[in-house]
């Protein structure tokens, strides 16, 4: 099994031109330069924004879930510190370059850090159904028992 590719920002700001342009978006690190020309929003933007961090521009586009969807395609490895779940799931390899093609590619999923639930949320997960129906209970006896007139 391959590992993940991690990079600092560092790394990610030496990919910036047309014929290597690279930038981080939501943590992600994507290699876009065999996109360039296909983008629709033009070359130039993405070449604006490469070599750093680009959610922000990705986002304030608007971009639709198809759009979103094309992400894993360039895909290439994740900013250092990130801590979530990246699944793989790549439609089309467009390229044959080296660096377009991660040592991850061929995973279907990658689990970077699974978050497991605390301690006090698995006690909590167990004890709120329990007083649910004990309070039920509770209410049901309550409204049982005959109303005593004076
Ligand atoms: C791998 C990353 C990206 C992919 C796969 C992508 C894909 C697309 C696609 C499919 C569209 C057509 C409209 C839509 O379906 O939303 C689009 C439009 C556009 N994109 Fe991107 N894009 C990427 C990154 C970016 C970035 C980083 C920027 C900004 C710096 C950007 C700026 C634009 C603009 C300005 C348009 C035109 C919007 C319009 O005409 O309404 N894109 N992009």
């Amino acid at each position: 099994m391959a590992d993940l590719r991690v990079f600092s920002l560092k790394q990610v700001s030496a990919h910036k031109s047309k014929d290597d342009c690279w930038f981080v978006i939501s943590g992600k690190v994507y290699n876009v330069t065999k996109f360039l020309q296909e983008h629709p929003g033009g070359e130039e933007v993405l070449v604006e924004a490469s070599g750093r961090d680009a959610t922000r521009d990705f986002e304030d586009v608007g971009h639709s879930p198809a759009a979103k969807g094309m992400l894993d395609n360039y895909l290439v490895g994740v900013l250092e510190g990130f801590k979530g779940v990246v699944s793989v799931n790549k439609q089309s390899t467009t390229s044959s370059t080296k660096q377009d093609k991660p040592a991850f590619k061929d995973m279907p999923a990658f689990v970077i850090k699974e978050e497991k639930p605390s301690a006090f949320i698995r006690v909590l997960e167990f004890l709120v159904p329990l007083v649910i129906v004990g309070a039920a209970y509770v209410f049901k006896s309550v409204m049982k028992e005959p109303v005593l007139s004076s």
